[in-house]
């Protein structure tokens, strides 16, 4: 397999070194408001955590759909999911958000009932103990699970939170939140994605607060740059095509390898991108 340079990963990913915020809120609403009507489908569904990335892509839809109704006519709505693993510790963050959205309807789906009868099953079966980390993904996928009964029940698009800073690492889990039908952060640094939100208006607590996963029930609200061992200062460096120094460019672009499977679709006999 290839080794690929910065360069080359920050073209692969669509990075800019320098935003325009107006110009940039501007490109991805007319992406969201354009594939949603070439989709002929009502809307868009997404978790709201209370982090950063679902804060910013939740606004981003509910304005979509609010100029889209505007022009059209047409009852476009956008869909604000609660995912909670019974009570979520910062519960008040994810309020915060939902306040800054002001989403057009919301839902609470508390996971904790699937996830825990899904890791029994599997317990029951093997004999094994799941990890917390295994049991973080299945978190993760669950809440995809959940996303996509409403997108069936509700004519609308599931929307993801994937960004550059987390694309460049794989830090996502593979048809988890990795599972959705479009991404409309796709090229943006975290700290473009802080840039769109403050132009937003939003609350600094929401584009100030520590990025987490929050998955692993024996560490909540883990941050990721703990279990990444990178910062995202960092990994921004790297995407703005700055120098980064040695060895930290080198593990970088080694996880940016070895995670390239969860940027593609499945392998198939005829792919030769691993070869
Ligand atoms: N070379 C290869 N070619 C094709 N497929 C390959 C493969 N290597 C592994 N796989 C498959 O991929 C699986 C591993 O991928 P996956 O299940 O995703 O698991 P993995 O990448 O190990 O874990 C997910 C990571 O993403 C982080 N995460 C998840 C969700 C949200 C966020 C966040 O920031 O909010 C972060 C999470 O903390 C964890 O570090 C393997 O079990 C295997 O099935
Ligand atoms: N408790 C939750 N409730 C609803 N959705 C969630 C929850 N946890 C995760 N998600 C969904 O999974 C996505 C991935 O999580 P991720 O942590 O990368 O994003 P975030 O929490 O929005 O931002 P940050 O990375 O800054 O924490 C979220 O954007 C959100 O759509
Ligand atoms: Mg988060």
């Amino acid at each position: 397999m290839r080794r690929p340079t910065q360069q080359q990963i920050i073209d692969e990913l669509h990075v800019k070194p320098v935003i325009n915020p107006a110009e940039e809120l501007r490109f991805r609403l007319d992406f969201l408001k354009g594939y949603l009507q070439f989709s002929r489908m009502k809307g868009f569904v997404l978790g709201i955590s209370g982090g950063q990335d679902s804060s910013l892509a939740g606004r981003l839809c509910q304005l979509a759909v609010e100029e889209l109704r505007e022009e059209t006519g047409s009852d476009y709505r956008f869909i604000a999911l609660r995912l909670p693993y019974g009570v979520q510790k910062d519960e008040e963050d994810a309020q915060r958000a939902l306040r800054f959205i002001r989403p057009d309807k919301s839902y609470v789906v508390n996971i904790k009932p699937a996830v825990d009868g899904a890791v029994q099953s599997f317990e029951e079966a093997t004999g094994l103990k799941m990890s917390d980390f295994n049991k973080g993904n299945q978190k993760a996928q669950e809440r995809m699970t959940v996303h996509y009964r409403f997108a069936n029940a509700f004519n609308v698009l599931v929307v993801g939170t994937d960004h550059a800073a987390e694309a460049l690492p794989g830090f996502f889990t593979k048809y988890g939140d990795g599972g959705v039908d479009l991404t409309p952060l796709s090229g943006l640094s975290k700290q473009q994605g802080r840039e769109l939100l403050k132009h937003l208006g939003a609350p600094e607590d929401i584009y100030l607060k520590p990025p987490t996963a929050d998955l692993l029930d024996e560490v909540p609200g883990r941050l990721d740059e703990d279990e990444l061992g990178i910062s995202y200062e960092v990994m921004d460096a790297f995407l703005t095509g700055k120098s980064v120094p040695e060895p930290v460019d080198e593990r970088i672009i080694h996880r940016y390898q070895s995670t390239e499977h969860k940027r593609r679709l499945p392998v198939t006999p005829f792919d030769t991108w691993w070869q």
